[in-house]
């Protein structure tokens, strides 16, 4: 049983509000000028990743009260109970073995008496026998041509995760098969996608854990009306279709013949789930080697997470570091800023990660919480973002912190757009931390010849008051591998801070009340009749939609 400490009741916590009654007053500039030797302090490399965690509003002291922190909620205990496969998804009473889906070690995982190992093993056998035939064309659809596109229809943790991986590793993806990615039951997804592919080239793979999701599931059948419409006989449908899902019966039902079907289990959640079968049109995309090196990845990083102390821990300092800002200096949100193109999804992959994961208030001791949990993420790709919202970074009233990504190698070198991405990525962090004092705008504006009068209408308006935190990660390349421990190094993370906010992080009852009222109000807008059952707000929204509607 995972432990049940109120963080605040903890020691290190106390300890924590006091110090930072004074760190709230120290400037990041003045800590870099104190010690020349700040980045050796506060930095961690793994492998090919470096983590700088320098630019945080930290000393030595705060840190080590954070890592009493970890210490006095339990997390190594905590970590292990994960990685043995007891029951910590308490609320659904499953375990939470990601882990095992990339357990490269293949030591044996024990749930209810049996070697998980075994399950997760023969899938990716099937998975690899089947994206091998993609590849050769031995995959061929109704009129006898080869499948060419995968499209692979899911949503939430059947879609952000794939499609981000994909998207990420697109340098890999192997020639002639080309992916797409259906996710939102606004028929425009399904049908701008269809007019990209044609039918007697397609795999479909639903992709969907429980296989009643509604989006997933209307897509799923009209994808099937649409090949149908082309195939003229449903003994086609099997040439075209395969299911990622644990519920076989379901499936089944769809008509999916279970050979069809790769499985996976209850304890991989959604969101955690790429590495399952639901990693399939990753498989599909990048081959089946690559999708292995991914695992690789993320194993080592496992590795990492699970022995390393947590002093040189890196998804742990990370999760501390955040929590320093989440519940001391009341950040509210958090961005993840990649300067890589591919990685344009990084930011909604983990979205859903943190968000669905720590967006709870109810303890593990079953009382409602009394501090700040899960942080809302968000972000887009450098240097984008820069030109659209990084102005509140720099002088809106809100403190921000932000993990800035990127690798040091381009996938696609050309003359110097790498050198100029980069110098953003540095420049953005060194401005955040440093600003620019009254002095130097003042300097600055009589450098440029402005009338003294100009000069003080104009400096508060150009002063930057700096101390903004950010982490960056630098990759040498984002290969398959690099890209595995960076997701597993964010997993972790994740559950790192569940852990402290003693929140149950891998249930997600909230997504649930939204879904049954659609249920609710789906009939309701097939029919003629004025609506009358709900708030005056929702009948009026109901009834004007019926009055518009063409
Ligand atoms: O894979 P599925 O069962 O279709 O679920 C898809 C998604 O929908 C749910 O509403 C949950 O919020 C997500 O955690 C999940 O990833």
């Amino acid at each position: 049983m995972l432990p049940k400490i109120n963080p605040t009741s903890t020691e290190a916590w106390k300890k924590l509000k006091t110090h930072f009654s004074q760190m709230e007053k120290v400037h990041m500039k003045d800590l870099f000028k104190k010690d020349p030797s700040r980045f050796d302090k506060f930095h961690l490399k793994f492998e090919d990743i470096l983590f700088d965690f320098s630019k945080n509003i930290i000393t030595e002291e705060t840190l080590n009260l954070l890592l009493e922190l970890a210490e006095q909620v339990k997390l190594q205990e905590a970590k292990k109970q994960m990685y043995s496969g007891e029951c910590i998804n308490v609320t659904e009473s499953r375990s939470v073995l990601h882990v095992a889906l990339r357990n490269r070690s293949n030591t044996p995982i024990i749930v209810d008496g049996h070697n998980v190992m075994e399950d997760v093993n023969a899938e990716l056998a099937k998975m690899k026998a089947f994206t091998e035939k993609l590849h050769t064309g031995e995959l061929k659809g109704f009129s006898g041509k080869a499948i060419k596109h995968v499209v692979n229809i899911g949503i939430g943790g059947s879609d952000l995760g794939p499609y981000m991986v994909t998207e990420s590793l697109k340098p890999y993806q192997v020639e002639g098969i080309e992916s797409h990615y259906v996710s939102n039951v606004d028929g425009t997804h399904l049908l701008q996608t269809l007019k990209k592919v044609d039918p007697e080239t397609t795999l479909f793979i639903i992709a969907s854990k429980t296989f009643t999701t509604q989006e997933t599931m209307t897509n799923a059948e009209s994808a099937r009306d649409w090949l149908l419409a082309a195939c003229k006989d449903e003994k086609y449908v099997r040439n075209h279709f395969i299911a990622l899902s644990t519920n076989t019966e379901k499936v089944v039902q769809f008509g999916i013949a279970e050979e069809n079907m790769f499985k996976f289990w209850d304890w991989v959640g959604g969101r955690y789930s790429l590495w399952s079968a639901i990693g399939m049109s990753i498989a599909c995309a990048i081959g089946f080697d690559n999708f292995m090196e991914l695992h690789d990845g993320a194993h080592a990083m496992d590795n990492h997470f699970l022995n390393t102390s947590h002093g040189e821990n890196l998804p742990t300092i990370l999760a501390l570091v955040g929590v320093w800002y989440n519940n001391f200096f009341e950040a509210e949100s958090q961005a993840i800023l990649c300067y890589d193109q591919y990685m344009h999804r990084f930011a909604q992959f983990l979205q859903q990660g943190e968000m669905e994961s720590n967006g709870k208030s109810v303890g593990r001791d079953e009382k409602d919480v009394n501090y700040e949990t899960g942080t809302i993420v968000w972000g887009e790709p450098g240097t984008n973002g820069q030109h659209a919202f990084y102005q509140l970074y720099h002088q809106g009233t809100k403190l921000i912190p932000c993990d800035f990504i990127a690798s040091a190698n381009s996938q696609n070198p050309l003359g110097d757009h790498q050198e100029k991405l980069l110098s953003n990525f540095f420049a953005q962090t060194e401005a955040l931390m440093i600003g620019k004092t009254r002095e130097e705008v003042i300097a600055e504006l009589k450098k440029a010849g402005k009338s003294d009068e100009d000069i003080e209408a104009l400096t508060p308006y150009k002063i930057f008051r700096g101390n903004r935190p950010t982490n960056s990660f630098l990759m040498k390349k984002l290969t398959p591998r690099a890209l595995g421990s960076l997701i597993a190094l964010y997993e972790h993370k994740i559950f790192v801070q569940g852990i402290i906010w003693n929140v149950y992080s891998f249930d997600q009852w909230g997504v649930e009340l939204g879904k049954q009222l659609a249920n609710q109000i789906l009939p309701e807008l097939l029919n003629g009749n004025a609506v009358t059952s709900h708030d005056s707000s929702t009948n009026g929204l109901i009834n004007a939609y019926k009055g518009l509607k063409e």
